[in-house]
């Protein structure tokens, strides 16, 4: 089960204080994005910090409406979160007076489904994250990486079209980062979950990524899109992240990168006519 996402024209304006006449003004976070994610694919989200990548997955999620434009999914606008988008961040957000099993079945208590499926489903879900193990500990007695994978588990349990996630390996360290980029790659295969993935390290971007969108800031844009052509599923035999072929992906969208961020210390930019527009 997997949809189509797509944003056109979209814009978002935040209302901020400003600094010297302390007077509320117009801040354009996001302006012109145009993006659509095929059913099925994992596209990756890369770009300076503050440009509006979480900007971006709070309106797919229906956490904010855009101030232009629209975000749709298979054509239907986006309103409101929904069951057929689950969500993972950065932070764990278990609760911590549940286990890991019960943290999951809390998912599938929201959707409304039975008791006796509650168990069986949650069951399921924490095996395909390698957790069966651990079913009945709370998450103060997990490791980052568990707690991380049962926030994973309870946001595929209920069997979302759209998994939407926000740097969900940010907090921790490289090896089992890795670990989980290669499980969350085979939980993806098997599942065909259309995935979103905001992250702030270009290895992590070029490895999960069939495509990866590269944002620049001041405002907000999807600057560039890069499909990765990579052999993934010889992950198990070869270190992929070695390969000339990745060496060049990740050349690359560093330099798309940098010619990010420099577009954004450019004073001269369009931010007050994005502004005037916008507003
Ligand atoms: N609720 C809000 N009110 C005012 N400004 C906001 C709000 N949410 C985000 N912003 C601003 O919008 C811009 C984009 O924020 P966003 O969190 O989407 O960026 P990001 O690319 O995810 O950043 P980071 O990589 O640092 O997490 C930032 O300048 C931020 O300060």
């Amino acid at each position: 089960m997997s949809s189509r996402i797509d944003l056109s024209g979209v814009g978002q304006v935040f209302h901020v204080r400003n600094d010297q006449s302390k007077q509320m003004e117009k801040f354009v976070a996001l302006a012109d994005v145009d993006l659509t994610v095929a059913p099925g694919e994992f596209l990756t989200i890369v770009g300076p910090s503050g440009c509006g990548k979480s900007t971006v997955l709070d309106l797919i999620s229906g956490l904010s409406t855009p101030a232009l434009g629209t975000v749709s999914i298979d054509g239907t606008p986006v309103t409101e979160p929904g069951l057929d988008r689950g969500v993972v961040f950065q932070q764990y957000t278990l609760l911590p007076w549940r286990t890991a099993q019960g943290n999951v079945e809390l998912a599938l208590e929201a959707a409304g489904v039975r008791r006796d499926e509650r168990r069986r489903t949650a069951a399921e879900f924490l095996d395909l994250v390698g957790l069966s193990d651990f079913a009945n500990r709370y998450p103060h007695e997990l490791s980052g990486g568990m707690k991380q994978r049962v926030a994973i588990a309870r946001s595929l349990s209920y069997q979302p079209e759209v998994l939407l996630m926000d740097e969900p390996f940010g907090a921790l360290d490289a090896q089992t980062r890795e670990r989980l980029q290669e499980e969350l790659l085979g939980i993806w295969r098997r599942t065909g979950t259309t995935v979103v993935f905001i992250t702030h390290d270009i290895d992590e971007a070029v490895f999960l990524g069939q495509r990866v969108a590269v944002m620049s800031a001041r405002p907000g844009r999807i600057r560039d899109l890069v499909e990765i052509d990579l052999d993934r599923t010889a992950a198990a035999d070869v270190d992929v992240r070695s390969t000339p072929e990745f060496a060049r992906y990740r050349h690359e969208i560093w330099t798309l990168l940098r010619q990010a961020n420099k577009s954004a210390q450019d004073p001269a930019d369009h931010h007050l006519e994005e502004v005037e527009r916008v507003a």
